[in-house]
């Protein structure tokens, strides 16, 4: 089967708050959209790349690309207003049985090991969702405050908790259907979309050094990670 990325890098980084979306932020040097694009394209000879952008940052991340080995590789797709909407577009581009990893572009710490782990487990299962365990003690808060002494709380076991990461994977056959249905406010990733239309996920191990660059402090991580990775290799 054709091996396809959906990288969705839609979004305005609200949390982040930095003056343009965290996916174009340098992280050593290089934006951190095409430290992601260069996994996959490392990790997958041939893959096609779907990337979903701001409409009003396409023409930049064409910029981007521009001149790069993997140009032609790489398709830019208008996003939406939702993550949900940023996803079905790039649905809409991919052809029938393929493979589809649906990923954050500001998962830019992906690993091809990683990648390879998830495609080989959707050919055999028809997904494939990275996840890993919790290292944090878990509280189920019943009434929210305006202040965490506000909140009712409970001891929650995390041993039956996982960490959900992406790139989340699929037979296409099984998302594209998925993605037919209406946007409900709990589909905060594609698993949670596959269940509501009655599909059982299949789990696969993550790596707790695929962070999702949300806040500034996760950009200091990164650069660390990075700085390791590069230290390893020499
Ligand atoms: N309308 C949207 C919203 C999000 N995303 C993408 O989904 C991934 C995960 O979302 P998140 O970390 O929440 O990104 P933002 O929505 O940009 O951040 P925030 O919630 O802080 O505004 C990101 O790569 C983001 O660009 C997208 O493609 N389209
Ligand atoms: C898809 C995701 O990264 C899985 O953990 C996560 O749900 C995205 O959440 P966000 O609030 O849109 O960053």
């Amino acid at each position: 089967m054709d091996k396809i990325a959906i990288i969705v890098a839609a979004g305005s980084g609200t949390r982040m708050g930095s003056d343009i979306p965290k996916q174009f932020l340098p992280l050593k040097g290089k934006a951190v959209i095409l430290h992601t694009i260069e996994a996959f394209i490392k990790a997958v000879p041939g893959i096609q790349i779907r990337l979903v952008l701001p409409p009003s940052m396409v023409a930049y991340g064409q910029s981007l690309i521009e001149g790069m080995p993997y140009q032609g590789q790489v398709t830019l797709i208008n996003g939406g207003n939702s993550r949900f909407s940023s996803v079905a577009s790039g649905l809409a581009s991919v052809p029938e049985n393929s493979l589809v990893a649906i990923h954050d572009g500001v998962r830019c710490l992906i690993t091809p090991a990683l990648i390879n782990r998830c495609f080989e487990a959707a050919q055999a299962f028809g997904s494939a969702i990275p996840v890993t365990p919790v290292t944090d003690s878990l509280r189920e808060v019943s009434v929210e405050g305006n202040h965490p002494t506000d909140a009712v709380s409970k001891a929650l076991d995390r041993v039956n908790i996982r960490l959900v990461q992406t790139p989340q994977t699929f037979k296409t056959s099984l998302i594209q259907a998925a993605f037919s249905q209406q946007e409900q406010p709990g589909f905060t990733d594609e698993a949670s979309v596959a269940e509501a239309a009655g599909k059982q996920v299949h789990l696969v191990e993550g790596d707790p050094e695929n962070i999702k660059i949300t806040r500034p402090v996760d950009l200091i991580l990164a650069a660390a990670i990075l700085d390791q990775r590069t230290a390893q290799d020499n």
